[in-house]
């Protein structure tokens, strides 16, 4: 009896944590060579309902924020309906009810049938490895590419989180046309903290994805203002998001209960361009223009 897709790719054997972390070229050629039949895999997955016809739209969002951005890519000029969403709660780091916390459980339980699936999918290790999370983005290798999930991602960072960044911060215009993303999973006594560091993004939101009865102690993020230095740990409630510059500096504290579960998304220009002191500035960007999709298609850099 022939093996099906499924089962080859499930026997695939994986590259080992210390080679991830080592960065060997045998794990980018592992990604690689798989690439094709990964992503074939990953339909095949669905084909079979391995999703449990569960469909990831726009109900998953906070209902204000929806409507906001509706109205907002109906008429710009409308746009300060979605700038009132976001409050500052640290010196240009805004937050928001971005999922709804009630629907939370359908994007949970897609995730839950993800991991369910043994298809190999790519772990975030960018700083440290994070063995519950999985990369997003069709530029990273690895990359979770079931389609009902490539559609819900294409939307969410088009349709709400370009145009969102953009109305916060008036310099990301001109270095947002490129996507990144993954998630992650903080779990006491596994993978529990992340030191210091800035992100190679113009934009990044940060949306939390725990349960409204799924608890955890610690696993605050605490952010370092690089013009006052003044720290401040800052915690998440389900669905909501924080959305800073990269160049914001921010850790994760340790974790000492249960799990915390989120979205890493980031923006940055072709190349991984972002804003910088002698970039050009848009200084006349409208309304109209805030609320388009560049031309510009995906470039193949990863910053990680
Ligand atoms: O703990 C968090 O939510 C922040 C994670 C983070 O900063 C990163 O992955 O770059
Ligand atoms: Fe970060």
């Amino acid at each position: 009896m022939s093996l099906t897709l499924l089962e080859k790719v499930r026997n695939v054997p994986r590259p080992t944590r210390e080679a991830m972390l080592q960065r060997d070229a045998s794990v980018h050629r592992f990604w690689n060579e798989n690439k094709k039949v990964f992503e074939e895999a990953w339909t095949e997955w669905e084909l079979k309902g391995g999703h449990g016809q569960i469909r990831l739209d726009d109900s998953l969002y906070a209902p204000k924020l929806r409507h906001a951005i509706e109205q907002s890519w109906e008429n710009p000029h409308q746009e300060v309906l979605v700038k009132d969403i976001w409050t500052e709660v640290f010196p240009n780091v805004y937050k928001a009810q971005f999922f709804d916390p009630e629907k939370l459980y359908i994007l949970r339980e897609y995730m839950r049938r993800v991991s369910d699936a043994e298809i190999p999918l790519r772990p975030p290790y960018g700083i440290v490895l994070n063995r519950g999370g999985a990369m997003l983005d069709p530029r990273s290798e690895g990359y979770l590419a079931a389609p009902t999930f490539q559609s819900f991602y294409r939307n969410l960072m088009n349709q709400y989180m370009r145009p969102i960044s953009r109305v916060l911060f008036p310099d990301v215009y001109g270095f947002d046309s490129q996507t990144f993303g993954f998630s992650i999973a903080w779990q006491a006594g596994k993978d529990t903290t992340l030191r210091p560091h800035t992100d190679a993004s113009s934009v990044t939101l940060n949306i939390n994805l725990n349960l409204p009865d799924e608890k955890y102690s610690g696993s605050a993020v605490r952010f370092i203002d690089p013009i006052s230095r003044r720290v401040e740990s800052l915690t998440f409630d389900p669905g909501t998001a924080l959305i800073h510059h990269g160049n914001v500096g921010h850790a994760s504290e340790p974790i000492t209960e249960g799990e915390r579960h989120n979205f890493v998304l980031w923006l940055y220009g072709e190349g991984g361009q972002v804003p910088h002191q002698y970039a050009p500035r848009h200084e006349h960007v409208t309304a109209h223009q805030r609320w388009t999709k560049p031309s510009v298609e995906p470039d193949k850099f990863a910053p990680f």
